[in-house]
């Protein structure tokens, strides 16, 4: 966590052009055409171990590093866009490359929550790249594809990656992505609940296409850290559960 207040400047919390995917643009300007490792190039991200939340001129009063993780293809890049600028990047999928970030401040109960969200790359190739980032991640959003099984199957094995490589008291939420997607879904909605409950993780399901649970997503995870920094009662991860299950919103087509 970093604390900080920088002058709000018009603008300011938007990324370098060179950084950012046009809205509705074509597949190719699309975020995630990253830097293969530190350290990068003066816009891209910072490399592990020097963080730089205070970049950008953004007015906030706390701040976090937030990694999306999972299998290619899950849609990592897809939920950022969607939370970042309320748009699906449908068409062809490209995927990421290395690793790539946005930021995006929240107004947590009066507090202005800085979250650095880092969009990392599924592929096996991007593993150690990845690596070096989870000892900075204040929290991780572990995704899973509720179209393919094979995505949902491996999220043991991403759970050991994050055990091995992640801050112990990282704070951490499971989703269950495109459930948009009722014709091809494969993971039943009971089978992602029973999977976080016997990992004692927060759940939800979402669709970044829809826009489904996508911001409460980002906001649970922002009122949990908001909360540690600024409270130190150990019930705060059950507030999180409480949190995520009240709020969370099934969509009526989207039912297995
Ligand atoms: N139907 C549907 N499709 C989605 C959703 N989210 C992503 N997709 C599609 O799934 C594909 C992969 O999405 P990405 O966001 O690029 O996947 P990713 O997890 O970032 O993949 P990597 O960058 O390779 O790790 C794209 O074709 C998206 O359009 C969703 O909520 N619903
Ligand atoms: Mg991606």
């Amino acid at each position: 966590m970093s604390r900080k207040k920088t002058p709000k400047s018009k603008g300011a919390s938007a990324p370098p052009a060179s950084v950012l995917p046009a809205a509705n643009g074509p597949r190719a300007a699309r975020p995630g055409t990253a830097r293969l490792g530190p350290p990068g190039p003066p816009n891209g991200p910072p490399p592990p171990g020097r963080p730089s939340l205070g970049g950008g001129g953004d007015f906030y009063d706390v701040a976090f590093k937030v990694m999306l993780v999972g299998d290619s293809g899950v849609g990592k890049t897809c939920l950022l866009v969607r939370f970042k600028d309320g748009a699906f990047l449908a068409g062809t999928f490209i995927s990421t490359v290395g690793i790539d970030f946005r930021n995006k401040v929240l107004d947590v109960d009066g507090m202005k929550v800085k979250l650095q969200i880092w969009d990392t790359a599924g592929q096996e190739r991007f593993r150690s790249v990845t690596h070096a980032y989870y000892r900075d991640a204040h929290a991780l959003l572990l995704l899973y594809d509720v179209t393919n099984k094979a995505s949902f199957d491996n999220i043991q094995a991403w759970l050991t990656e994050i055990q091995e490589y992640a801050q112990r008291d990282v704070v951490l939420m499971l989703l269950g992505n495109k459930v948009d997607s009722a014709q091809e879904r494969v993971v039943k909605r009971e089978d992602g609940e029973k999977l976080a409950k016997e990992c004692g993780l927060p759940f939800m399901e979402t669709s970044a296409k829809l826009g489904l649970n996508v911001d409460l997503a980002f906001t649970a995870i922002a009122k949990e850290l908001k909360q540690r920094s600024t409270k130190s009662t150990s019930d705060l991860h059950f507030q999180l559960h409480d949190y995520v299950q009240r709020e969370g919103r099934r969509a009526s087509c989207c039912r297995p």
